[in-house]
């Protein structure tokens, strides 16, 4: 088998995490294609072994991470679980004896094949967005996968029938595969959301839906085999509870994130790194780079090799300014957020994004201005013109994010906590922010330098103005404060 090399055996049985990190190692410096289907059972049997486990008798732990924390992973469990992987997947497609020294490239067939073997194999109905269903493990031990993981399940078995050119591609919320000599041929292999009919075996739109969030205006992270091996480590999910994390699982996962890191697969990966990130943010691993350095590699990377398009790198970096109490600079994080989803059209697709927005402005914000405005506040934003120019900037997003599309995005619930928030700045603070317009269109939305003077940081544009958005024949954004009052009036008048 493709999978199995003495090596491996060598480290079995796996009885640390130490162990795991060791196997993980092998297959990504010394050999030519890590093998996912064998990584993702074993990281899957580990999780499941210290997450989903009776709790059994609590056994005194010396040092969970190098001593036998671990319930004894066996080679023979793992060769069971990879044969009848195999088996599954040699089994839906007759390929072709490798009778030609000629490298066979998928077909959109072929593809839909392994993906209708997946998803003919998974249980009748079971709770889809439960934890601990992305790895191989709980595919070939439970027959459930969550929608990230069926799309990793078709990569995998398209890898272990020998198609080299079958990859994963990621955008923020949902999961397809590139194949063919270059790459460029798309299709749908899982589905997405609540009562969506799937799409499988169709080409990614490049119509109407290519211009939602949902498929990143076509930027998404397309992965090479290590940075499948991203995904997976990305995936897993260190989640006891509601409330607790299995400390040996997040130590795995973050391990093998620097592991990553180190070897130069998270670059293109900006979820990746902000994952990283909130390890780092939680238990710091000493001698590495600090939490808020790897949030603004996070936000570089998806500048310099997804156009910009995508939002998660802002909120990683602007939940840790929040959390932090750093509230000027969470400000601007989520402006700069607002920022990436203006130039979408939302559809209904976007729910998650929609949530995300919607607990920025209706919970953080309004419990940011609650603390600030009580008097005590050390960071006094409300005295900061610029804080309320990133304040504007960032509802101003979410209004021109609502224009053009079918769908409609504001409504009463945002319209209070937004007027609620505006209100808090008196108005000689407000005076200082000066709306500056570009008028002809085309020229670039942005027109403004960033500029830091003594700490305090103004988004600034040539004529030192604050300039919080420049857009297109939008003839004034005293419009937006007239837009939202009027939902307020013809509202409370409903
Ligand atoms: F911005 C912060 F609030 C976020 N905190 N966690 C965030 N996640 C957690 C991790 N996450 C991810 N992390 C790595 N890779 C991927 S690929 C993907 C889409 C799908 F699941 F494949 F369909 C999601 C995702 C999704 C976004 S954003």
């Amino acid at each position: 088998m493709a999978g199995f090399r003495d090596i491996d055996r060598a480290l079995f049985p796996i009885k640390s995490i130490a162990a795991v990190i060791e196997i993980f190692k092998h297959h990504l410096e010394r050999t030519s294609e890590p093998d996912l289907a064998l990584l993702s059972i074993i990281v899957g049997a580990v999780e499941n072994s210290l997450t989903c486990g009776r709790p059994n008798a609590p056994q005194q732990i010396s040092d969970p991470i190098e001593s036998s924390r671990l319930p004894s992973l066996e080679y023979h469990t793992v060769e069971v679980l990879y044969n009848k992987f195999y088996a599954i997947m040699k089994g839906a497609v007759d390929v072709p004896a490798k009778n030609t020294t000629k490298t066979q490239y998928a077909t959109r067939e072929l593809v839909k094949k392994v993906s209708d073997a997946v998803w003919n194999t998974l249980s009748r109905s079971y709770y889809k967005d439960r934890a601990h269903l992305q790895s191989l493990f709980s595919y070939l031990t439970g027959n459930k996968l969550d929608c990230f993981g069926v799309a990793f399940a078709v990569v995998a078995g398209c890898q272990a029938l020998g198609f080299a050119d079958v990859h994963l591609a990621l955008s923020e919320d949902h999961a397809w595969v590139v194949f063919g000599e270059f790459s460029t041929e798309t299709a749908e292999v899982t589905w997405h959301g609540k009562g969506n009919e799937d799409k499988r075996g169709q080409e990614i739109g490049k119509g109407v839906a290519a211009r939602s969030w949902l498929y990143v205006n076509n930027k998404p992270v397309v992965c090479t085999r290590a940075m499948e091996v991203a995904a997976l480590v990305s995936a897993i999910n260190p989640s006891l509870n509601a409330t607790h994390d299995a400390y040996e699982v997040a130590y795995l996962q973050q391990e093998l994130l620097w592991l990553l890191y180190d070897l130069g697969h998270l670059t293109k990966y900006p979820m990746a790194i902000g994952n990283l990130g909130d390890l780092e943010e939680i238990s710091s691993t000493s001698g590495r780079i600090r939490c808020d350095i790897l949030f603004r590699e996070a936000i570089s990377s998806a500048r310099s090799y997804y156009d910009n398009m995508h939002v998660y790198p802002y909120t990683y970096q602007g939940g840790y300014f929040y959390r932090n109490k750093m509230y000027k600079e969470a400000f601007e994080s989520w402006a700069n957020a607002s920022d990436v989803i203006r130039k979408y059209n939302y559809s209904r697709d976007d729910e998650e994004i929609y949530k995300e927005f919607l607990e920025i402005a209706n919970e953080l914000i309004p419990h940011i201005m609650k603390v600030e405005s009580s008097g005590f506040s050390a960071s006094c934003i409300l005295k900061k013109p610029e804080c309320f120019a990133y304040l504007l900037r960032f509802y101003d997003g979410i209004c021109q994010w609502e224009e053009g599309s079918a769908t409609p995005v504001l409504h009463i619930g945002w319209a209070k906590p937004l007027v609620n928030t505006i209100s808090k700045f008196d108005s000689e603070v407000r005076a200082q922010v000066n709306i500056v317009c570009e008028s002809s269109p085309g020229d670039s939305k942005f027109d403004h330098k960033a500029q830091t003077n003594g700490n305090a940081t103004s988004c600034l544009n040539n004529n030192n103005n604050y300039c919080i958005s420049e857009k297109e024949n939008r003839s004034s954004d005293n419009e937006l404060i007239h837009a939202i009052e009027s939902k307020v009036i013809s509202e409370e008048s409903a």
